[in-house]
């Protein structure tokens, strides 16, 4: 019986996945799979029971992954699951922007018991008037699944855009608009703009990426969208470009203490992924990854370790080792079998990085023992038996 714990609220869509194998804890410390979607695990114990992290949703900086990785941790997430509930905010995003909307509607509630209402409207409609998103050009900062989505929406809007992405996935490109004009350098980008999506993950590389020397190059009067991360800003050069009329609007899903009081800033409660059909989608795949790895050591979308496909078991036994990425770990791993008089019907060994997963079907039966002494190689996080 596998135990799994949701750190958030997970769609039932997903959950209805799960098989007589398994079973809901609410114990963090005998579960064998945790599902998440936001909560941070930074500060997070994890017990050597604990096999794998499916994150129902894209962004994992919630979670450490390298000690994950250290620890012999599969970290899943869901990649394009939630895009179009994604895109769908930005787009409002960007239409909100362009009119005082949010302050026409305040407006009209404001007086909602004027008499004379429709009158005293045709006055006042000037305080909320703007611009339309025809003819101007958004920039669009990672082309994966959101930013491609989002770029090609804005140009069945008859907008011009321009994208950045130097790590874009084949698949990603494949799937752009002939339209989207493609930016080498992101100066390019931040000069044409007069909108910008940001659209890529929040890591150590990308943390406050978006700081004063990019602000200067920017447009006077541009509208910056951040439905990725808050702190792939520098807030406090994002303070001063708006009180220098660099940014015009600010529009982020990302409630902080700095940006709640922000001047032309418009904040939505974390709500891009919170549609039916995201956390549906977001939850099936997270669940479905998981049962995968669980029961047959298949992994699909992983973060931290590669992908890694041998099928069901055929064979007597099956084992699975995660490891580092060093010189002569399957000689060792192999040695160990051959002493034990194992003999070995099928073996995968991916590496992603520094680490590297190996899965072993046998065609006998595997001992404790045999285990222990694989664990003891050097280098080796974890060993499972996923079929005795
Ligand atoms: N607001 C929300 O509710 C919500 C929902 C989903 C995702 N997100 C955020 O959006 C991010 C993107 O999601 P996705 O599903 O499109 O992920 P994705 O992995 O499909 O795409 C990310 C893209 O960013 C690109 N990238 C990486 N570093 C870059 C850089 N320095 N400059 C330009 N591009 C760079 C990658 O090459 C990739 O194509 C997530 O990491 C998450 O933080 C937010
Ligand atoms: O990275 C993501 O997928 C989003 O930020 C969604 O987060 P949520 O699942 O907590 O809504």
């Amino acid at each position: 019986m596998f135990k799994v714990h949701c750190l958030n609220s997970i769609s039932n869509f997903g959950l209805k996945e799960l098989n007589t194998r398994y079973s809901l804890t609410d114990s963090l410390v005998d579960a064998d799979a945790f599902l998440v979607r936001s909560a941070s695990l930074h500060e997070q114990e994890f017990n050597p029971q604990l096999q794998c992290i499916a994150r129902a949703g894209a962004g994992v900086n919630n979670i450490p992954l390298e000690r994950c990785s250290e620890k012999g941790i599969v970290v899943f997430n869901t990649p394009g699951a939630n895009a179009n509930g994604v895109k769908e905010l930005v787009l409002a995003g960007l239409l909100l922007s362009c009119r005082d909307l949010v302050g026409g509607i305040e407006w009209c509630k404001k007086n909602a018991n004027d008499e004379a209402i429709a009158k005293t409207v045709e006055k006042e409609k000037k305080n909320f008037s703007g611009i339309e998103i025809q003819g101007k050009t958004l920039g669009v900062i990672g082309l994966g699944a959101i930013g491609a989505k989002v770029a090609n929406a804005a140009t069945s809007l008859a907008m011009k855009v321009i994208g950045y992405d130097p790590y874009i996935s084949i698949h990603a490109a494949w799937s752009l608009s002939s339209k989207v004009e493609h930016a080498t350098e992101i100066q390019t980008l931040l000069e044409k703009a007069d909108f910008i999506t940001l659209h890529l993950p929040l890591t150590n590389d990308t943390k406050e990426m978006i700081n004063e020397s990019l602000f200067n190059i920017m447009k006077h009067g541009t509208v910056l969208l951040n439905f990725s991360r808050d702190t792939l800003v520098n807030e406090i050069d994002l303070k001063n470009a708006i009180e220098q009329g660099i940014i015009k609007k600010y529009i982020t899903d990302f409630p902080n203490p700095t940006v709640m009081h922000l001047d032309n800033t418009l904040v939505l409660p974390h709500l891009g992924a919170s549609t039916e059909e995201a956390e549906d989608n977001c939850a099936q795949m997270a669940v479905l990854e998981m049962m995968e790895y669980l029961e047959h050591g298949n992994i699909k979308n992983s973060v931290n370790y590669p992908n890694c496909d041998m099928g069901h078991c055929e064979a007597t036994s099956r084992i699975a080792l995660l490891h580092q990425n060093i010189p002569n770990m399957i000689g060792q791993i192999t040695q160990v079998l051959a002493k034990e008089g194992i003999n070995i019907a099928n073996l995968i060994n991916n590496s992603k990085g520094q680490v590297a997963y190996t899965l072993i079907d046998l065609e006998n039966k595997i001992k404790d023992t045999t285990k222990n002494e694989l664990e003891s190689i050097q280098g080796v996080s974890k060993v499972r038996i996923i079929k005795m």
